[in-house]
């Protein structure tokens, strides 16, 4: 069996707790062999946003991106973000480097189209470069990577943090046994939204449509769910929704919520 790969995802509510953060990035860097941690921000963008007078627009869990909120996100995610989280880990032991998608051609995108709504930079992963990234891993350097792609035209494009860690995962499939963990503020996917103890324990394509349906999953955890079935489609080993304290026992043993076929 091929060697381990983790690939861990952090969301924006986690980073912008600065004690569950800073938690979470101790627990990450104990995580044995290779690893790739790619992070959100999604709240800290909206708050810089909202501080330079630039109004916040979400459709279907994406955020409604023109020129100047490109540029508060490319501020956000690839700098305050990205290199914040970068200097933690390098105190924690893990020799870390931060990339967007567009450093060493990693992640690739294309604008998606205008259909019923126009979303502006907004990326559509085309292609992940996993030789080059495992070229990292084999130098013993920790990848943070930051939700944002480039295109043919050599534009930074907005990416769902979410997608990026799916779609890392599923190139990186083909040298390592990966295993995608999405790390949030919850303790799992919750089959009652108002008990934050009411974890599904295992989640299967069924079961998931059951509880879309009666609405008790919803909003960013359906574009989250759509990314792990995806994943695990396309040939991931295991995927699993936990909360980020869980980290290190979501590796050794079972915690949150599993995804099944
Ligand atoms: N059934 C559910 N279980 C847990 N969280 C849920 C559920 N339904 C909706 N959510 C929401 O999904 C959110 C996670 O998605 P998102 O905000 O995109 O997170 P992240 O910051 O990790 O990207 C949670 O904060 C929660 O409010
Ligand atoms: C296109 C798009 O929506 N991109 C996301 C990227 C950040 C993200 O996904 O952050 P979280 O994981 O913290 O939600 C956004 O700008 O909100």
């Amino acid at each position: 069996m091929a060697e381990a790969l983790y690939i861990i995802k952090i969301g924006g509510n986690v980073i912008d707790n600065p004690e569950a953060c800073s938690r979470f990035l101790s627990e990450f860097s104990k995580i044995p062999g290779p690893k790739i941690l790619v992070h959100g921000g999604g709240k800290i963008a909206t708050q810089i946003a909202a501080r330079l007078q630039i109004e916040t627009q979400m459709v279907e869990g994406r955020r409604i991106t023109d020129k100047p909120m490109l540029d508060v996100v490319t501020m956000v995610y690839g700098g305050l973000v990205n290199k914040t989280l970068v200097a933690q880990l390098q105190v924690s032991g893990c020799n870390a480097i931060g990339l967007t998608g567009a450093d060493g051609g990693i992640i690739r995108s294309v604008k998606r189209p205008v259909k019923t709504v126009d979303y502006g930079f907004v990326g559509d992963i085309e292609a992940v470069n996993a030789s080059q990234i495992n070229a990292l891993l084999e130098s013993n350097l920790v990848p943070v990577i930051a939700p944002l792609t480039y295109d043919k035209a050599g534009t930074l494009l907005n990416t769902n943090a979410d997608t990026m860690a799916s779609a890392t995962a599923i190139a990186m499939a083909s040298f390592y046994t990966a295993n995608l963990i999405y790390c949030f503020e919850k303790k799992g996917v919750l089959s009652d939204p108002d008990n934050d103890d009411a974890v599904i324990p295992s989640l299967s394509p069924v079961s998931y449509l059951e509880h879309k349906e009666k609405g008790v999953i919803n909003k960013g955890m359906i574009p989250k769910l759509d990314n792990a079935f995806a994943a695990l489609q396309a040939g991931v080993g295991k995927v699993t929704i936990c909360h980020a304290d869980d980290l290190l026992k979501a590796i050794g043993e079972q915690a949150g919520t599993t995804i099944t076929l």
